[in-house]
Parts: C-alpha cells; structure tokens; sequence
C-alpha cells in the first residue's frame, strides 16, 4: 500500500468494476478508481451523475449490482470497528432538534464506543465549543457541516468519505473546509469528498475522480490533468467577428477561436499581449481580456464531450452557476433516519 504521506500507514480505497441500476436507471456503471492516503481526492460530477450512490456502495448502505469497494482491502461490512476505519458525512441536517451538539456527540459516542474525551476535544477542534449546549435546531449551516464532521471523526477514522460538505457554506466556512481537508491528509488520512462544483474544488484537492452518468471520465493527479489543457484568453470585443477573422489569420493554423457571445471569443493559441497588440494594428477595439486558468470545469467537458461551459471570468454570459441541491437524508454513521 502506497502513501503520499510520511504521516502512519495510509488506507486506500479501491473501487472495482463498480456498478448500480435502480431499475431501468443506471445511476453507476463499471466504475473503477483508487483513493490514495495522504492527499485529498475530489469525486467531482454534476448533479445525478452518481457520486452519492457510489460513496454509499463503498459504505455498504447500498448492495452494488456488480463489481466492489473496499477500504484496505475488505468491504465494509467485514471491517471489525467500522466507525474506527471509516468516518462519513452523507447528511449534514440529520439532527435532533431538540438535541444540543453535546448530546449528539455524546450518543454517537457511546454507540462507537469511543473514549469520553472526544466529545470535548472534537468540539474545539470544530470551533463549536461556545455552541456545545445550545440545541442544533438553533445551528446555521456552516455548524451543521462542523458538527457533522465532528462526528464523522469520533472514532479517528483514517479514512473520511464526505459528500458535497460545502453545500452551502458562505466562503469563509469554504475557507475554513478547504483548511480542515488539507489537515486531514497531511495527518495521512484517506480523504474522498465529493462536489458538483466543480470550479470551488479545484482549489483543494489533489487527485480528482471526475464522473459522468456513472461513468469514469478521468481519474489522476488534478496539477497533471490540467497541464494538459491548453491555455486560453477570452476577448470581449464589440468588433468580434473582425477580430476573429484577424486572429485566425494572423495565427497560422496554430490559434482557434470560439464565439462565446455577440461580442465574446476564447482564442487558444495566443497570449493576452499579442492579441490586444493584434487588435490595436488593425483598429479593432477590445473591451476585456482575461487570461483563463486550465479549469476543472473546461477538463470535464473537454472530456465529456458536451461543450465547454458559460465563461464566469469575465464575460458572464450565460448567468449563475447552478444552484446547490439539498444532501441526502442519511446520518453520520449510515443509518437511514
Ligand atoms: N434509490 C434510488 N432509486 C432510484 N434512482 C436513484 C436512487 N438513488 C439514486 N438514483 C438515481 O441515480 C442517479 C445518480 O444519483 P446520485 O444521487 O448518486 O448522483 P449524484 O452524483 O450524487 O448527484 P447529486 O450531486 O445531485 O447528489 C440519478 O439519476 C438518481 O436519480
């Protein structure tokens, strides 16, 4: 078993050949990828590609159709202290109201037979320990999350599987995920974190399993991925279609440009400086220029093949990203409430 990580023996996942149809539905189909220790690995898609049922077969809370998950090479059901190995988030609402973040903690406590001193520790650890007695029907979402991974950590599991936990989080509680998830990896845990946004987890991960209708897309080293990706410049320019024509024929077959909008280009091929000095020898105006980062989101539609997304830099052309969903209704520990 290999470790990116100095930090202790690391626990890797593997998933094999992993399948499941609900009826006529093939929510994931002959999937297989590798978790690693030591780093963080994002399972990224967009909404119903399957991540939440894949996380839930490597949980055992759903039986595949074929194929197996495993964490350190057994299933979930024949780990000895499960809540020791593995620790989950499928839900970050499913709270007692009436329960204070102590009593919750307490009570999964003594279901894992956890020590004590956990509750208290795990409390400070989340910043919860001014909120320790008020009840959780009074707790915003950022607290919710925390107090999930909270108890997600009870057993100090050394692998941490969690589905979509910056749903909803303002970017200071993204800021303070992106902090948490580095810190367990760097401990040498197995952090597997699942997000359909795809551009707000690129700025954490390591290793990216990027799926799509329940299938693997890519799977590898996220830095790796994207050097891959050509760079590229968008123009926002009232005299585009000139300036298009311009571009392709100073660029020699070396430049491509795609129209994004009335008065918007992606050029591949050509640097921010060339391009406006380009435009400026021919009197064409420009009105923006962004040189674009190598993004998750343009990688997975490059790869599915279904066109590249709205550009958010600068043009802002086709409206906001789409809106979160709510989790599913699972407990920490898998239990259906
Ligand atoms: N219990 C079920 N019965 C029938 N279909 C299901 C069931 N659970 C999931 N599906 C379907 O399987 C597909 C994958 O769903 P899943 O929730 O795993 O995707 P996801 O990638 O987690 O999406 P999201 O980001 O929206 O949560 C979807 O088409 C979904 O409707």
């Amino acid at each position: 078993m290999t470790t990116r990580h100095d930090g202790g023996p690391g626990v890797r996942i593997d998933v094999t050949g992993l399948t499941k149809r609900f009826g006529s539905v093939r929510a994931v189909e002959d999937l297989s990828f590798t978790v690693e220790p030591g780093v963080v690995t994002g399972f990224a898609g967009p909404n119903g590609a399957g991540k939440t049922t894949a996380m839930r077969m490597i949980l055992g809370l759903v039986a595949p159709t074929s194929g197996t998950a495993t964490i350190g090479g057994k299933r979930y059901a024949e780990l000895r202290r499960p809540s020791q190995t593995v620790g989950a988030v499928l839900d970050a609402s499913a709270f007692h109201p009436d329960h204070t973040a102590r009593d919750h903690l307490r009570i999964y406590r003594t279901m894992g037979r956890h020590p004590e001193s956990r509750v208290d520790e795990l409390l400070d650890r989340m910043g919860l320990a001014h909120a320790a007695d008020r009840r959780t029907r009074t707790f915003s979402t950022g607290m919710r999350q925390r107090l999930s991974l909270a108890t997600a950590l009870l057993g100090d599991p050394r692998v941490l599987l969690l589905d979509e936990p910056s749903n909803g989080l303002d970017p200071e509680g993204i800021a303070w995920l992106r902090r948490f998830l580095r810190g367990l990896a760097d401990e040498g845990r197995t952090v597997l974190v699942s997000s359909h946004v795809l551009s707000e987890m690129q700025q954490v991960v390591d290793d990216i399993v990027m799926i799509s209708k329940g299938r693997l897309v890519a799977a590898g080293p996220l830095r790796e991925m994207e050097r891959d990706l050509p760079a590229t410049v968008l123009v926002r320019s009232p005299d585009a279609a000139e300036l298009r024509a311009a571009l392709l024929s100073a660029g020699g077959g070396r430049t491509r440009v795609e129209t994004v909008s009335d008065d918007g280009l992606r050029v591949y091929g050509m640097r921010d400086a060339d391009i406006a000095d380009l435009a400026g020898s021919k009197g064409l105006r420009v009105y923006g220029l962004t040189a674009e980062e190598a993004g998750l989101e343009r990688l997975f539609f490059r790869l599915t093949g279904d066109g590249d997304p709205a550009p958010r830099t600068a043009l802002h052309a086709h409206g906001p990203p789409p809106a979160a969903v709510p989790p599913q209704a699972t407990t920490p520990e898998g239990n259906r409430r």
